[in-house]
């Protein structure tokens, strides 16, 4: 492989590559065939320290800039990562083994989306005119200040640019520290901002493990944190933040329902429960891995899909024709085949795939289960790769509960041909982002985020500019002011 996958140094600080290799070092391994193709090293606490106090000194001059001038920069980077999103998703490939087929179409794409669309709401960000008789208020919607952005490795592109512009576009700066997993991604899109003029110090990024990533949450300088990860993570980084009263977004994991009715759209519903399983190697916190199947059609399902599921291309990432690649990590292959195991040992059947592939790398088949039943570990817990749960049923009513019956609450699909029941089914769903014949759209205009143990707050769409700033009010008396004394 020629490709050059070493960074020029692990950290992007105050406008510029950094490196300080006391650090502990980090190695990156392609997931298709096992190979280093980088090292970084974990940020030091001098590292931390020159992060925080150049970021902070930077923020207060790009606060003041006009919302236009902040957002043209951000438009301007969008169209770079279009530009080079070629060379941007060879590295996705490489840093998380995700097929070229759909790194080469999802990630710097949506990522040049977010940046779009935030630079473009950048000017339109004001406050509002109380008018109280003679007196009157005003709000001004103003930064943050300091943002964290802590990011899971299944979308190392897309996770920096969905933190980075809302931060940027309200006139924050941030702090990214990608997954150890995926170091790689982020340090390009903090090169690209600032080749399209983002001022030094505004988007910067530091590597490291949870230890960095916790240093950096319960700073006192540092006032938000959006965190995507697990809910073990969140729950950390939740805290830590409280200890400082800091603003939080958390994007963490689920156990998705997908509903399939006897008079669904069978073809329609069996892509959708394949994107909602298959793509990224599974490996899509939103992922509708519970797929309830109507009693009446689970054969012709199961039949169906297990036709198309040989119709997946497994093999090199970088070949176009390839449509399913490895898992990101050797840990997180072995995860995902002890659930499979699981799954056979508590008694489901295995239709399809439970076995790693016969080559380098981290492969495993796209895997179905049937006959699952609630109970079933593999029908509890976020697996986080290619496995598909399949459980029966035949009533709506005992659909519903079932399938809101998880703690985790970030996605929920329904396939079915009745208008009435599929807004019916939506409103019922405890989840933050549901779908209707169709499965894990994410366009940047819709709010995304989840309900219950899944998450706090929303990505994308208006919603996040509410969690990047925050407002103040500005009483105005126009006459004298009496006083008691
Ligand atoms: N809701 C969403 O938008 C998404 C959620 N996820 C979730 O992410 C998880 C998979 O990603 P992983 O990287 O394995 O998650 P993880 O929770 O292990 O790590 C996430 C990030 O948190 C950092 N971290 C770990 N401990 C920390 C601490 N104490 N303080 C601060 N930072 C800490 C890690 O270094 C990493 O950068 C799954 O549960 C998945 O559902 C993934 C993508 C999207």
């Amino acid at each position: 492989m020629n490709y050059p996958t070493q960074p020029k140094a692990s950290h992007f600080i105050n406008g510029a590559y950094v490196e300080d290799t006391s650090g502990t070092p980090i190695k990156v391994i392609y997931p298709a065939t096992g190979a280093v193709i980088a090292t970084v090293h974990a940020a030091t606490p001098a590292i931390v320290e020159q992060v925080i106090t150049s970021a902070r000194a930077a923020q207060r001059a790009w606060a003041a800039l006009p919302g236009t001038e902040r957002g043209r920069i951000l438009r301007r980077a969008a169209d770079m990562m279009r530009a080079r999103n070629h060379d941007l998703s060879v590295l996705e490939t490489h840093d998380t083994g995700k097929p070229y087929q759909e790194t080469s179409v999802a990630d710097a794409a949506s990522g040049a989306d977010a940046l779009e669309y935030f630079g473009g709401l950048a000017a339109t960000l004001t406050g509002e005119h109380i008018q109280l008789g003679e007196d009157w208020a005003y709000t001004r919607r103003e930064a943050l200040g300091l943002c964290v952005g802590i990011g899971a490795w299944n979308y190392p592109t897309q996770i920096a640019c969905w933190k980075g512009a809302p931060a940027l576009a309200c006139g924050n700066a941030m702090i990214f520290k990608p997954s150890e997993t995926t170091p790689l991604c982020a340090l390009k899109v903090a090169e690209i901002l600032h080749e399209a003029g983002l001022p030094a110090g505004l988007y910067n990024v530091v590597q490291g493990m949870g230890e960095v990533g916790g240093a950096l949450v319960s700073d006192p300088r540092v006032d938000k944190v959006s965190l995507t990860g697990s809910v073990p993570t969140g729950r950390k980084v939740y805290a830590a933040a409280a200890e400082g009263i800091k603003h939080v977004t958390m994007e963490l994991g689920g156990k998705s329902p997908l509903l399939i009715f006897d008079d669904a759209d069978l073809e329609n519903a069996v892509s959708g429960a394949i994107l909602g399983n298959f793509y990224s190697s599974g490996q899509v916190c939103s992922n509708g891995t519970r797929v309830f199947v109507h009693k009446g059609i689970k054969e012709a399902f199961l039949t169906r899909l297990s036709e198309r599921l040989e119709q997946a291309v497994i093999g090199d990432p970088m070949d176009p024709a390839t449509s399913f690649g490895p898992m990101v990590s050797e840990r997180q292959m072995e995860i995902v085949q002890s659930y499979i195991t699981k799954g056979i040992e508590e008694g489901a059947r295995l239709v399809t795939g439970g076995a790693r592939l016969d080559r380098g790398g981290f492969f495993l088949q796209p895997t179905v289960f049937a006959d699952v039943t609630d109970d079933m570990t593999i029908a509890r817990e976020e697996i986080f790769g290619p496995v598909m749960a399949v459980l029966d049923f035949d009533s709506e009513d005992e659909v519903m509960a079932r399938a809101n019956a998880t703690e985790f609450g970030l996605a929920a699909g329904v396939f079915t041909s009745d208008l009435t029941r599929a807004h019916r089914v939506a409103a019922g769903f405890e989840a933050g982002t549901c779908f209707i014949n169709s499965y894990n759209d994410a366009p940047v205009e819709v709010p995304f985020g989840g309900a219950k143990l899944s998450g706090v707050g929303r990505e994308n769409a208006k919603q996040a500019i509410e969690h990047y700033s925050q407002l103040k009010s500005v009483y105005v008396r126009m006459g004298d002011l009496e006083a008691p004394f």
